[in-house]
């Protein structure tokens, strides 16, 4: 699609881009990163959106099962055959928000992408890197990472497989011992991967030193038949994702090499000794890692979202605001706006916070590379937080956009529910939201509790500024609304610790104390990682080099942020203080000014994500906005209109219709 091609396009979409008022390239590049980055996404793009191979012969919902795995393996082999064609010198993982939307349900390689390849860089030893790393970035071998099992994904101390050492021979003898062992989920299992990562619980020398990574071969290198002791399959359709084959196995005492044992951080001996790593959660790294991928993605996903809502708004007309005048644009409707705007908001709080993490993430393994694990905790904690918040935020704003474009949000041509259960999948993956905040409530407890000693933590110093509970702001800048977020989040950790040590002392163990104020320790964990989110977006945009013009833009929708939360979690803030009720009202006028303000910019935001109509893959988003001309088409490619009346017709509806004659 020509952009520059006016006449193309749709009158509304035309209007809404002439009241741009600032320079959306330069916002495109604050979107990627950078202007070389930019600049490196759109070769990745071009080079894959012209590419007839990536297209499908039909679209994906009409096609069977089997079929629809195949074609996306077909088009992920290919992917990956291209990109390695191309590397250059490229990280291939740097650019793997380029690729969102050329594949669309559940890459069957995404995994030994995401995860086998990281687990080799993050759990092995040197020697092991030397004999996987160059063969699996190759794509001679394919993995995946089988962590959980049937019987637990969650609790992964709770695992049930084993790795029990044997000296005599120098091997670790895998085994299932029951049906809730049986590992249960991981993406490629089933029908692709022929090795794998497996986490089982360690036994050596008649004890058990809980889960730990173990690389296996699953399959035979020129059969791809799975090896004697190993039954692998599919486990059939799930919610979305449906093009992978998350997979199911279990071990019969499969033997492997003692060296199979992933060893950078713990080791076997070859007498079965056991040599303990320097922090006894490094074994969970691979998690932390895409954890803090999920991040971005999240927010990549409800660029997608909030694409397409705001674009088809702009086009949609209907109903009427003034009685006989002519039909609006829904985006004129407030609760239209109400909608959409925040969601756009949304998606620069997760951008911002994204890169915050990685920076912090690059600086932890760096000092983990010295043999320092004092801020493993603290990224422990933002990581779980921000992968919790950032999933649940953007699948509550895609599910947010689908129901904005009403009926036609509801088709599959939309790409609106594709996009939600792509999305809301992370809320579940990579840790379960809830306890991943449960998790941040235990190291917010703990902080709170050694106020005074030095940690290093920063994103938890604030916990020890307790004057800031006395106090209210009466300005309302950008700075003094985040102060509020903070003294929320400080109100709730103290009364939850209160709480805790109140039911200690009338005698509960802790550990039913604990469960019993779980609730209000969730919305701890929230506020605190909702005032960091806050924190960092403030900070962003408040110190970014940038025109006028967008920082006009950023400036609004960070305001608008932080209104928008305050008015939907509004108690904290009353109950601490922080806000009067008057305030409150204020606010919530600002939160419709600011809707207003930046309406006519809505389209040109979404312009600036750029997402090429080809991935964005939706008749209601595309550029143009000729919407109902792609909505027909698309309809036309129902197998069912091949023939006007269906076989069916004959074998059921016509029986029952003669059946009273
Ligand atoms: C593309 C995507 C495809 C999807 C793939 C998947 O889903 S793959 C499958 C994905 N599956 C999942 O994601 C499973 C989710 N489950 C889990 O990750 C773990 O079971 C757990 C973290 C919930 C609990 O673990 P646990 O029972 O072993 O621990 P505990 O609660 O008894 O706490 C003890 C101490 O350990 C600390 N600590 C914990 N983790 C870390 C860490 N990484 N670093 C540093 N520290 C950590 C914790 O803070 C606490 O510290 P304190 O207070 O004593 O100083
Ligand atoms: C699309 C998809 C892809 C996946 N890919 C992989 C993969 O590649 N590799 C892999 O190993 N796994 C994979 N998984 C599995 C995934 O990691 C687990 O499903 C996830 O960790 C949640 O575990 P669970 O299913 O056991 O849920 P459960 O833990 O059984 O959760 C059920 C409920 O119990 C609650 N609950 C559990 N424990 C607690 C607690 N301590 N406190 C309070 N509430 C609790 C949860 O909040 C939830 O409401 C995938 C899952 C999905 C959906």
């Amino acid at each position: 699609m020509d952009k520059n091609n006016e006449r193309e396009c749709n009158e509304d979409l035309i209007r809404e881009r002439r009241k741009c008022n600032f320079n959306i390239e330069e916002l495109t590049n604050i979107v990627d990163g950078g202007k070389a980055r930019t600049a490196r996404r759109r070769e990745i793009q071009r080079l894959l959106i012209n590419d007839p191979e990536f297209l499908d012969e039909i679209p994906q919902d009409y096609m069977s099962h089997e079929d629809r795995y195949s074609n996306e393996l077909r088009k992920s082999a290919h992917l990956m055959q291209k990109l390695a064609d191309q590397e250059s010198g490229h990280d291939i993982h740097q650019d793997i928000g380029a690729l969102t939307g050329i594949l669309k349900d559940g890459n069957p390689l995404m995994v030994h992408l995401s995860m086998f390849i990281p687990a080799i860089l993050g759990q092995a030893n040197s020697e092991q890197q030397e004999k996987w790393l160059g063969r699996s970035l190759r794509n001679e071998i394919i993995g995946t990472y089988a962590q959980t099992e049937l019987g637990h994904g969650t609790f992964v101390r709770g695992l049930e497989t084993r790795a029990t050492y044997d000296p005599t021979v120098e091997e670790f003898v895998l085994h299932t011992p029951t049906i809730t062992a049986t590992k249960w989920w991981p993406g490629g299992l089933g029908k692709t991967c022929n090795y794998c990562v497996v986490m089982a619980q360690l036994y050596t020398q008649g004890r058990c030193y809980g889960p730990h990574p173990f690389i296996v071969q699953l399959r035979d290198e020129e059969t791809h038949r799975s090896l004697p002791g190993i039954t692998l399959g599919e486990i059939g359709p799930r919610l979305g994702l449906n093009s992978n084959d998350n997979g199911f196995l279990k071990f019969e005492n499969h033997r492997i090499p003692r060296t199979n044992m992933l060893m950078k951080h713990s080791q076997v001996l070859k007498d079965g000794t056991y040599v303990k790593p320097l922090h006894n959660k490094l074994s969970y790294g691979t998690m932390m890692l895409v954890r803090v991928g999920i991040v971005g993605a999240c927010s990549r996903s409800l660029q997608y979202a909030v694409t397409i809502a705001t674009r088809y708004s702009a086009v949609r007309h209907q109903s009427e605001i003034v009685p006989g005048q002519p039909e609006p644009q829904i985006l004129d409707y407030q609760t239209q706006q109400y909608k959409v705007i925040p969601q756009i908001a949304s998606v620069f709080a997760l951008i911002f916070s994204a890169r915050s993490l990685s920076k912090i993430q690059s600086s932890v393994t760096a000092k983990l590379k010295d043999g320092n694990t004092d801020l493993l905790p603290e990224l422990h904690s933002l990581s779980s937080g921000l992968k919790a918040l950032s999933s649940s935020d953007a699948s509550w704003g895609v599910e947010v956009c689908r129901l904005a474009c009403g009926g036609h949000g509801y088709l599959a041509s939309s790409n609106l529910p594709r996009t939600y259960t792509g999305t809301t999948c992370a809320i579940t993956y990579e840790g379960e939201n809830t306890v991943l905040l449960l998790q941040v409530a235990r190291y917010l407890i703990k902080s709170y509790r050694s106020i005074g000693k030095e940690t290093g933590a920063s994103s938890v110093s604030y916990l020890a500024d307790q004057t800031s509970l006395a106090s209210s702001s009466s300005s309302f800048s950008n700075k003094a609304l985040v102060q509020a977020f903070k003294l929320s989040a400080l109100s709730l950790v103290a009364e939850a610790e209160a709480r805790l040590q109140k039911l200690c002392d009338m005698g509960q163990e802790f550990y039913h104390a604990w469960n019993y104020c779980s609730v209000l320790l969730l919305k701890c964990a929230e506020a605190h990682t909702r005032y960091y989110i806050c924190e960092k977006y403030e900070q962003t945009v408040d110190s970014l080099k940038a025109s006028e013009g967008v920082k006009n833009v950023l400036q609004s929708l960070c305001r608008l942020y932080l209104i928008y939360h305050i008015t939907l979690t509004h108690g904290d803030f009353l109950k601490c203080g922080a806000l009067t009720p008057r305030n409150i009202a204020v606010l919530e006028g600002e939160m419709c000014d600011l809707l207003a303000v930046l309406r006519p910019q809505a389209v040109s935001i979404v312009d600036a994500f750029d997402i090429p109509d080809e991935l964005l893959g939706s008749t209601l988003g595309c550029w143009d906005g000729n919407v109902y001309q792609r909505l027909y088409d698309e309809a036309l490619k129902s197998p069912l209109n091949k023939t006007d009346v269906p076989d069916a017709y004959y074998k059921y509806l016509l029986p029952l219709m003669k059946s009273s004659l």
